[in-house]
């Protein structure tokens, strides 16, 4: 035997022994979240075992201590699992998005709660908010913004009828193929179909290798995926959960004319999340329509040194919100800064509605 084999056994020994070590830890942790459960529902019966600002917590601080040579982000997505998979022992956290399977918000989901969660397809944004409402699933995941393509003006409208909270943020790198079936003439390519944001993404690369085949757009991703099935000069631009859903081959990969092309979903849930200690704000404020409504708006956060993150402008759908303002910014309404602002801005507004206060995306 050579110098490397042996070092190959030992090597494989201690890995074998490691995996014992991890395996039991992992056990014990599990046991541990069992505990915390039993704990919870002795507080209160209803209690919901999932909770954002903690898991954030744990997240994040994983981050922190890792040396490496696993990147942190890496390391975090392995905890992430871990974590899923206590969870569901307990308590499976179920999950409705707006579908089809194999959507990128579908990925968003698992991305967020880890693979044990149980996720069900929507047909629609206010489907997925009237599933959270009812209380048939814990949570809904909907795209709020992308990017390239900016918002997504749906989601804004839907929370102006509605009185679900934001109960987080994850936000997904969007890589977009040339998907084609097997049986495709891959020279003959005369169709594309996609979801209309996923066409404004990937504009430039289509007016360069396919600018004289027809763009039909389709309700998502996944829809065109499964329709490319069965059309033999016809292509479909989606992600890497349809592709492999529909069983799909690529021409082209990574066809997003921006490398950093990436797209924001909101967590929606009933739930109020406690400060994790990097978190965000939502509010919606319907202002009157006089002069100067903008800065009296904004005054108070420049004044208390409040980052805003995003702000957005909605037509109101009733008289008396003549103009409406989406605001995200940092920190938690139970900081005392950011409760005087809000107090501040609910006497300059018509209406004001916190959607909620929770951890900044971590993954
Ligand atoms: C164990 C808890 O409950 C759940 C499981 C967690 C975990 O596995 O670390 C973290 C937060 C909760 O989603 C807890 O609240 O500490």
């Amino acid at each position: 035997m050579s110098d490397t084999s042996i070092n190959l056994d030992e090597l494989r020994q201690r890995i074998d022994q490691l995996d014992s070590d991890i395996l039991n830890l992992i056990s014990e942790r599990a046991n541990c979240a069992q505990q915390v459960a039993h704990v919870k529902l002795a507080e209160d019966k209803d209690a919901v075992f999932y909770r954002p600002e903690r898991e954030a917590q744990v997240l994040r601080r994983i981050m922190a201590l890792n040396k490496g040579p696993l990147d942190s982000e890496e390391m975090a997505r392995l905890f992430r699992e871990i974590m899923s998979a206590c969870l569901a022992l307990e308590q499976p956290i179920k999950v409705a998005y707006l579908g089809p399977e194999g959507t990128f918000t579908q990925q968003a989901a698992l991305k967020h709660f880890g693979e044990s969660a149980v996720s069900l397809p929507m047909a629609a944004i206010d489907e997925v908010f009237r599933e959270v409402e009812a209380g048939a699933v814990h949570y809904g995941v909907v795209p709020v913004e992308n990017s390239t393509e900016g918002v997504v003006n749906h989601t804004l409208d839907t929370f102006m009828d509605s009185s679900i909270k934001i109960c987080g943020e994850v936000v997904l790198r969007i890589h977009h193929h040339l998907l084609v079936s097997e049986t495709t003439r891959r020279d003959k390519v005369s169709r594309i179909y996609s979801h209309p944001q996923s066409f404004g993404q990937c504009r430039k690369w289509l007016d360069a290798h396919y600018p004289h085949a027809e763009r039909v757009p389709v309700s998502s991703n996944a829809e065109a995926a499964k329709l490319v099935k069965t059309e033999w000069h016809s292509a479909a631009i989606a992600g890497d959960m349809a592709a492999k859903l529909y069983g799909l081959e690529h021409i082209a990969e990574k066809i997003e004319d921006r490398p950093d092309n990436s797209t924001r979903f909101l967590i929606i849930g009933n739930q109020d999340v406690p400060m994790a200690g990097e978190d965000k704000t939502s509010i919606v404020v319907a202002m009157r329509n006089q002069p100067g409504t903008l800065h009296a708006l904004l005054e108070p956060f420049h004044r208390h040194q409040i980052d805003l993150t995003r702000l957005e402008t909605r037509p109101s759908r009733t008289g008396v919100w003549n103009y409406v303002f989406f605001i995200d910014f940092k920190g938690h309404r139970d900081e005392p800064r950011v409760a005087a602002v809000l107090e501040e801005v609910r006497l300059r507004a018509a209406d004001l509605r916190v959607l909620g206060s929770y951890p900044i995306g971590v993954l």
